[in-house]
């Protein structure tokens, strides 16, 4: 079974994504957009430290080994986790627009369960804009590009400030971020979306 909610329809006067002049070259590793992220960060110890990669026009692909931590049936993937893997892959697709965004609504598709030190070949695609509301799809496959699909997933992503961070996020955290230059630059080069 498949489908997705109206929500996730765009509305008639949405149009084509456009990748950024300065996106990351197809190919291009995008790096983490925050280390302590538990979707792509390198400071979570249990965390997907899911690797996206720049594809042609507004299109990513990622990669995600299951491992023991991820676990919610014995020996198989946690659905939550594998949601997590495709709202991060959807997530960087937004770098690709040079966009700060964030998930409004996500649905999920779950195919197959999905085992226990599988590598999680995943691809998305932004599908329209319509003012701050970007719909994209991704989906997962077992061991590689041409493996069995896995997990779908749909979303719309809304465009928000840095401030959206500044002003929700924890003062520890916040204050941390902001005095790592490393996390300062990433989010200025998003500010400005000619
Ligand atoms: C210098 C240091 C600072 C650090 C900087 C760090 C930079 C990091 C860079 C990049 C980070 C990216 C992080 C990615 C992580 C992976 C992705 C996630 O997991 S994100 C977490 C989960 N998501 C949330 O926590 C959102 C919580 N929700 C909200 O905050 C608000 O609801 C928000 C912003 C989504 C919308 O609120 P509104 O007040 O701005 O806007 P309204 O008017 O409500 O919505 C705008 C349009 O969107 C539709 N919309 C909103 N939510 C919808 C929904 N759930 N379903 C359908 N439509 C929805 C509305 O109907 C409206 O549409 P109409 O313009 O009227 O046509």
């Amino acid at each position: 079974m498949t489908g997705t909610s109206a929500a996730l329809t765009p509305p008639a006067d949405a149009i084509p994504p456009v990748r950024h002049p300065e996106a990351p070259a197809p190919g291009e590793l995008l790096g983490a957009h925050y280390e302590h992220c538990f979707g792509c960060g390198g400071g979570q110890p249990h965390g997907l430290h899911l690797a996206a990669r720049a594809g042609e026009g507004v299109t990513v692909t990622a990669e995600f080994t299951v491992t023991p931590d991820h676990q919610g049936a014995p020996g198989l993937a946690h659905g939550g986790v594998l949601a997590t893997a495709l709202d991060e892959t959807l997530g960087s697709l937004n770098w690709l627009l040079r966009v700060i965004a964030v998930t409004g609504r996500l649905e999920t598709d779950y195919v197959r369960p999905v085992p226990v030190g599988t590598v999680l070949h995943l691809e998305a695609e932004v599908t329209a804009v319509s003012g701050r509301k970007i719909y994209s799809t991704a989906t997962g496959r077992i061991g590689g590009p041409d493996g069995p699909v896995a997990v779908r997933g749909y979303a719309l992503f809304i465009e928000v400030k840095v401030d959206h961070f500044i002003d929700n996020g924890r003062p520890e955290e916040i204050q941390a971020a902001m005095s790592d230059p490393d996390q300062v630059r990433r989010a200025r080069a998003f500010e400005v979306n000619p």
